[in-house]
């Protein structure tokens, strides 16, 4: 289903509700930008690292797209978790698993609570950003506390700079790619206002002060488009 979410005034701050879960997999293709590329990026990372039996946590999985990615191109037996608080993304994850008959398990938890197993990799697309500044440095740690030694996080994010200028033409550029993609400017601006203070985003340096400050021993960026970045950090 298309999305239109923005067409109309908006009401409430953005959620992960079920109007957003019914058009999501469209609104991150035309919202991400690259959005195919740092999936696959993403995989490539995740399969390098992933151990007969392993286990790979998807944080923020919504519709499962990513994991149902992975298992697809699998080459030894391993334990693909999707975990998310959203009701609707999860039931349409559900759908999605068992149309394909993937071996894809998806869970409904909030990821600062969960009790992980040890883990090969972790995967957080475009889901830190939503979790609170106050915790998320809480839920990094967590994480590489989880992972097996030189267990691998690949996180993707929309990023700030403190320059600014740059600031201020990373999110026009930004904004022209939603053009691009068939977003009017009313939707650009309603989707930035529910947003405010929902979305909050890290530059790039910040992001990896904050991998490097809770556990893990490296963490670079392995891709970036503007203000949108994949990272990975190694335990
Ligand atoms: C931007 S979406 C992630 C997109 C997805 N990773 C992808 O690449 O297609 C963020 C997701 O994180 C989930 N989420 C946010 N906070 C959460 C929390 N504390 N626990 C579990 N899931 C959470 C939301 O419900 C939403 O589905
Ligand atoms: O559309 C925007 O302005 C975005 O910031 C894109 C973005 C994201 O970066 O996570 C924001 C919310 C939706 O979950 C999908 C994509």
């Amino acid at each position: 289903m298309n999305d239109k979410v923005f067409t109309k005034p908006i009401k409430k701050q953005f959620e992960f509700d079920e109007e957003v879960a019914a058009v999501f997999d469209d609104m991150l293709e035309r919202s991400v930008p690259f959005y195919k590329e740092s999936q696959k990026i993403t995989k490539f990372f995740v399969l390098k690292n992933l151990s007969e039996n392993g286990i790979v946590y998807d944080l923020g999985c919504s519709t499962a797209s990513l994991l149902l990615n992975i298992n697809r191109d699998l080459e030894c037996k391993a334990n693909l978790i999707g975990l998310d608080n959203s009701e609707a993304m999860l039931a349409r994850a559900k759908r999605k698993i068992e149309a394909f008959g993937a071996d894809v398990q998806v869970e409904l938890g909030d990821i600062l609570e969960y009790e992980y197993k040890e883990a090969d990799a972790f995967i957080s697309n475009y889901t830190l950003q939503f979790i609170r500044p106050l915790v998320r440095e809480k839920l990094i740690k967590k994480i590489a506390d989880s992972l097996k030694k030189e267990g691998v996080f690949i996180f993707s994010e929309k990023v700030i700079s403190h320059h600014p200028k740059l600031n201020k033409d990373l999110i026009e550029c930004y904004y022209d790619f939603k053009k691009e993609q068939g977003y009017s400017e009313y939707e650009i601006m309603q989707k930035r206002e529910a947003l405010e203070n929902v979305l909050v985003p890290y530059s790039e340096e910040e992001n990896i002060k904050m991998a490097l400050e809770n556990g893990f021993s490296h963490c670079e960026v392995v891709f970036r488009w503007a203000n949108f970045a994949t990272f990975i950090a190694i335990k």
